[in-house]
């Protein structure tokens, strides 16, 4: 029989940049509106989309080989994971989710400390028992299906939620109090799919893609034609990831010069290079950077 990989994709608030990210890396996954197997453009592996808060679990017991989930998820599951790799997306910014003791702006709470004896409602309870303990702070914590914000301060007295923006913090008017836990998504593999030469290559690749795709995100291309006169001037200024490359044009005189720099440096080199007599500049995007 043919290898297969048994790969666990986020359904949920991970599930869009999940598919999209695979996309970059050069893995086409095909969804449909209720299918929960979907199939790919890569015989290798087989995927189910789970809950982010079960993947961990399914991994540790062996079921499935491998997934993509929250970091905080795999802490809450006391998951016994092999860690292959952060990969630093979000759903919808770059940076991480935070999960965040929060009160409504006007409590009477300062710290974690005037919680003895108050309620705290979360989807994350073992992170927030863990939190607590580790404070010294003895407090009622109650299992929250989602929509957490609503339940402040009628229901209870502070809640402990999942936060990227901040948006929904600031839309139902509440204060961070404390920060428990930062979290991004992980790829995890189990012990056993690790110690499998066939799957470990396997997902090794694919990480090393995924990364690729990840890292080539604020990285643009430029390429430009240059008198050789302001090369060194040039080469003096200009970022690379080693050094860029040069090299001779059809032409007496001149030379091409290529680079990879941040894309939010752009925006000041360019307006130097034709300071410095380069024509012919051009950015472009990249899709994959393996360093
Ligand atoms: N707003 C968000 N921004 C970025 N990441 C998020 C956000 N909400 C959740 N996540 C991440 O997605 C994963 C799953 O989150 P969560 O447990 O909230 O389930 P969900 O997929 O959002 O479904 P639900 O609608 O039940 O909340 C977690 O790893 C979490 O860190
Ligand atoms: O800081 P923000 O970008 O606003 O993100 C935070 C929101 O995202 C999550 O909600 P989700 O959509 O998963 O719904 P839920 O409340 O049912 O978990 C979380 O519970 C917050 O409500
Ligand atoms: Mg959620």
């Amino acid at each position: 029989m043919a290898n297969k990989l048994k790969i666990a994709l986020p359904k949920g608030s991970l599930q869009e940049p999940t598919l999209k990210l695979l996309e970059k890396a050069g893995y086409n996954v095909y969804t449909s509106d209720r299918g929960l197997r979907p199939s790919s453009d890569d015989a290798d592996l087989d995927i189910y989309m789970i809950r982010a808060q079960e993947i961990g679990g399914y991994i540790d017991s062996g079921f499935l080989d491998c997934g993509i989930t929250g970091l905080d998820w795999a802490y809450e599951n006391r998951a016994d994971l092999v860690d292959m790799a952060e990969l630093p997306y979000s759903r919808a910014t770059t940076r991480p989710t935070k999960w965040v003791l929060v009160v409504p702006e006007n409590s009477p709470i300062k710290t974690v400390h005037d919680l003895e004896g108050k309620r705290i409602a979360t989807e994350g309870m073992g992170i927030t028992e863990r939190y607590l303990e580790e404070k010294g702070v003895k407090a009622d914590i109650e299992f929250s299906w989602g929509a957490t914000e609503v339940k402040v301060p009628d229901l209870v007295d502070a809640i402990v939620d999942v936060t990227e923006t901040g948006n929904s913090i600031r839309a139902n008017n509440l204060r961070i109090v404390d920060t428990l836990l930062t979290s991004f998504p992980h790829f995890y593999s189990s012990k056993g799919a690790y110690e499998d030469e066939w799957k470990r290559g396997k997902m090794e690749r694919l990480v090393l893609m995924l990364k690729g795709a990840l890292d080539a995100r604020d990285k643009v291309g430029l390429k430009m034609n240059l008198p050789e006169k302001s090369l060194q001037e040039v080469l003096d200024t200009l970022p690379s990831l080693r050094r860029p490359t040069v090299s001779q044009l059809a032409e007496d005189g001149w030379v091409a010069v290529e680079t990879v720099i941040e894309e939010t440096v752009s925006r000041k080199i360019i307006p130097t290079l034709k300071e410095l007599g380069a024509e012919g500049i051009i950015e472009y995007p990249l899709n994959k950077l393996v360093r």
